[in-house]
């Protein structure tokens, strides 16, 4: 395909999610229609799908439409290239543009310029201060490919090289001990001896740092309260070298832990329903995703002032669920990729306000500035 002929696959595509169809759905049903398409051009109509989900109402503003096709006008406008070069009509290139697209459009400004829906940026300012602007426009952006190495079973040195030998560059990040962050080759980690063997797995930077910070040591009862897919269980089981337990109230969110753990060499065991007292339970519970929009941007539009109420209720619900669990003197650390203050240091205040003896112990905001996803950790400390 063309450059041209990508942009006008991009354009329907986005015209399907537009229509309420999901982007990964839109994109499949896409390519399965596109037998001609081959790995690079599939890679290239996704990109450009991504890049208008996260700037989905600037583009609007600059291209001046709804459409898939405006809005492929105007990404290209933002980016500095001429779309009259790519919109000729030849091949199967969008039709040339007419005068009345060649008139329309328009600066972006306010919730649009930030490419955040209006209804939160109030929060969003009250929770971020003089970082509000900053991370909006970070969250427009591509996110890094981050790799945790498994640092139970190699250096992290050593996990470079091996990466290097398949063709895949990487360097150390600051955030966490064990991240890399892919500089060349990204798309090859998933067919590469380093990840197939276990030594590397994707997680963002900041998720790990996030289990960096927990007070972890070999030995402990720990215990993953919101396992999920298990990139935290497994973080976790890589720092003690010994076993961490796994619990979901979806168990089905777990069903690629036992692959993922023996691909690991960790020990990480489901529990339905966790019993005794443990030394530390993470809960790293449901939330709006503010942190990672640049990752999956549709999260970002798909929000909404009730459906963020309903997840506040949830994450104080899993708080009281899990806070019986912990040992005296033991550790419930709380954990979100979110920016946005209600699901944050404001859920932690509400709990602890029900919590007579419990001490703060840490809490941190992770910013895209420090590189990684934007995420929260805090860790109370029970009663001894
Ligand atoms: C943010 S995800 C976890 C991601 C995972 N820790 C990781 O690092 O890959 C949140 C998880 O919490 C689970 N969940 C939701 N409500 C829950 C509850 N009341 N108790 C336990 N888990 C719950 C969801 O099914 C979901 O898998």
């Amino acid at each position: 395909m063309t450059p041209a002929a990508r942009i006008q696959a991009a354009a329907e595509v986005l015209d399907r999610i537009a229509q309420g169809t999901a982007a990964e759905k839109a994109l499949l049903g896409w390519s399965r229609g596109a037998r001609y398409a081959g790995s690079k051009d599939r890679a290239a109509v996704r990109d450009h799908v991504f890049d208008v989900l996260r700037r989905w109402r600037s583009t609007a503003a600059v291209g001046g439409g709804q459409t898939g096709r405006a809005r492929m006008l105007g990404l290209l406008r933002q980016d500095g290239m001429d779309p009259q070069t790519l919109f000729t009509g030849v091949g199967h290139a969008p039709e040339p543009l007419s005068a009345d697209e060649l008139g329309a459009g328009r600066p972006a400004s306010g919730g649009e310029a930030l490419d955040l829906p209006d209804w939160l940026l109030p929060i969003w300012t009250q929770s971020l201060g003089d970082a509000a602007v900053g991370t909006a426009l970070a969250l427009r952006q591509r996110a890094p490919v981050f790799l945790r190495v498994n640092l139970a079973r190699i250096a992290r040195s050593d996990a470079q090289a091996l990466l290097a030998s398949d063709g895949i560059e990487s360097q150390p990040h600051p955030l966490a001990s064990g991240a890399l962050e892919v500089t060349r080759g990204a798309r090859a980690v998933s067919r590469s001896s380093a990840y197939t063997d276990g030594f590397v797995e994707l997680q963002d930077a900041a998720s790990q740092a996030v289990v960096d910070a927990l007070p972890l040591a070999p030995g402990l009862r720990v215990l993953d309260y919101c396992a999920g897919g298990g990139g935290k269980a497994l973080a976790m089981a890589a720092r003690t070298g010994t076993e961490i337990q796994a619990h979901d109230a979806d168990p089905a969110r777990m069903k690629d832990l036992p692959s993922r753990t023996a691909r690991a060499g960790a020990q990480i065991r489901t529990v339905a329903a966790p019993e005794g007292r443990y030394d530390l339970v993470l809960c790293d519970v449901p939330c709006s995703g503010a942190g990672s929009w640049r990752r999956a941007p549709e999260g970002k539009w798909r929000l909404s002032a009730n459906g963020l109420d309903a997840l506040l209720q949830t994450q104080s619900d899993i708080l009281r669920q899990a806070a019986p669990l912990v040992g005296a003197g033991g550790t419930l650390a709380y954990a979100t990729c979110s920016v946005l203050m209600p699901e944050n240091t404001a859920r932690i205040k509400a709990a602890l306000a029900e919590m007579p003896g419990w001490t703060l112990e840490l809490s941190r905001q992770f910013l895209p500035s420090d590189g990684g996803d934007g995420f929260f950790l805090a860790c109370l400390r029970a009663p001894g």
